[in-house]
């Protein structure tokens, strides 16, 4: 079988998505995501003009190849760019692989370890009432683990907060990316946020009780010791998980956050090759780790995910809606196969994205299932794509109170 077309189709329904359509000799296609929130047109132009004429003629069925041979052959090694387009390609050739098998993806991936993905959901609010009814809302859609995230008081826009982002001329659900030709600034104070969080947690621990998982998001906000008082102060709360606590290019700083707190520690959205988290999983840093398969598709995932099952780590796997629904699918069907699971990240698209989008996935009863079409069990409209042309669209960055910019 050879690769004879390969078609980087952007489009923005609802928010920009960067799709890799392959088609073979035989007729099969499959497809990729290599969507980058905000560097959009830099996964596109590295695919259209760096790696689609590499692709013309391979055949589909040497994934690993293709991979060390894209990987390697672009001599400048990592990069989210990079490592975003090498995704769309590896996830697109597996798709082809197991419609060529004439089975769900997962099925060549060693088959499935468990019924279905326990799901979490992303509940928000400016105040107590707003989020609790945010929650009661999730509960209501099905979810059985929630993300908790709201506003604090003397800051103006907070990340995760729907409502704040619509007052801010935003659409949260698909993903902060603000259609402005520039980056909107936020403010921020990180001490206000440390005073205030663990009184959100009190409230919704006495409103819903104990047994709910629930999660939040720092956002790479906190200092290693700013990370470690909140992860303590978390602690009587029962988090599932606390994600990005700090920013982790210097992995060992995480070091110092372990030793003061129990809290479950999930990083990894923002990284792209394993060597991101070698310290962070090697020493047992993290527990849930959250990475998206632009951390190089399921080839590198895969093996990013048995490394991590060695030190008793389990997935996170990212599934914000700025992870289109073949890259969703795509972390499904790992999540199903793998031993090591732990949680998917999963926001609905909007209504538009389901147009361009075909997929066979389902969630019910707070759990996700990839289906059992043949492949990754998702497809793009190519005319329905080509309705909605690319919208410049940025994520908010932060300044505080002083001026100097800050991590979003
Ligand atoms: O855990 N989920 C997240 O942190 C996401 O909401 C990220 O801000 C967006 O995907 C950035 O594009
Ligand atoms: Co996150």
């Amino acid at each position: 079988m050879k690769i004879v077309t390969a078609d980087v189709i952007v489009s923005s329904p609802d928010r920009n998505f960067v799709t890799l359509r392959i088609t073979t000799d035989e007729g099969l296609t499959g497809v990729g995501d290599g969507t980058l929130n905000g560097r959009e047109l830099a996964v596109a132009s590295y695919l259209a003009d760096h790696v689609v004429p590499l692709l013309i003629g391979r055949d589909p069925h040497r994934i690993e190849d293709t991979w060390q041979f894209l990987y390697r052959s672009a001599y400048w090694r990592r990069g989210p760019v990079t490592m975003a387009a090498i995704a769309a390609v590896d996830v697109a050739l597996w798709d082809i692989k197991a419609k060529a098998a004439g089975m769900p993806l997962y099925q060549l991936l060693g088959g499935a370890s468990r019924t279905g993905i326990m799901a979490y959901g992303h509940a928000s609010g400016r105040d107590t009432q707003e989020l609790f009814d945010s929650i009661r809302k999730h509960l209501e859609l099905g979810y059985r683990s929630i993300r908790v995230q709201t506003s604090v008081p003397g800051i103006n826009a907070v990340y995760g907060v729907a409502a704040q982002a619509e007052a801010y001329g935003g659409r949260y659900d698909y993903e902060p990316a603000r259609r402005t030709p520039l980056p909107a600034e936020e403010d921020w104070d990180t001490r206000a946020y440390l005073r205030h969080l663990p009184t959100v947690f009190e409230a919704v621990r006495n409103e819903f009780g104990p047994e709910l998982p629930l999660l939040h998001d720092g956002h790479h906000r906190m200092t290693p010791i700013q990370a470690a008082r909140l992860g303590k102060d978390l602690e009587p709360y029962d988090l599932f998980w606390l994600e990005d606590c700090t920013p982790a290019e210097n992995q060992e700083a995480l070091r110092l956050v372990r030793q003061h707190t129990t809290t479950p520690l999930a990083i990894g959205e923002i990284f792209n090759t394993v060597w991101d988290y070698q310290t962070l999983i090697r020493e047992q840093l993290i527990d849930v780790r959250s990475a998206v398969t632009h951390t190089g598709g399921i080839t590198a995932m895969r093996k990013l995910l048995d490394f991590a099952a060695q030190y008793q780590i389990k997935s996170g796997i990212h599934g914000p809606t700025d992870i289109s629904p073949v890259g969703m699918a795509a972390a499904l069907h790992l999540d199903l196969a793998i031993h090591n699971f732990g949680i998917q990240e999963y926001m609905q698209h909007g209504p538009l994205t389901n147009e361009v989008f075909s997929q066979s996935f389902t969630f019910e009863n707070g759990y996700l299932h990839p289906g059992d079409e043949p492949g990754l069990g998702v497809d793009i409209d190519v005319e329905a794509a080509a309705r909605f042309p690319y919208q410049p669209a940025y994520l908010p960055f932060n300044r505080l109170k002083d001026g100097t910019v800050h991590d979003w």
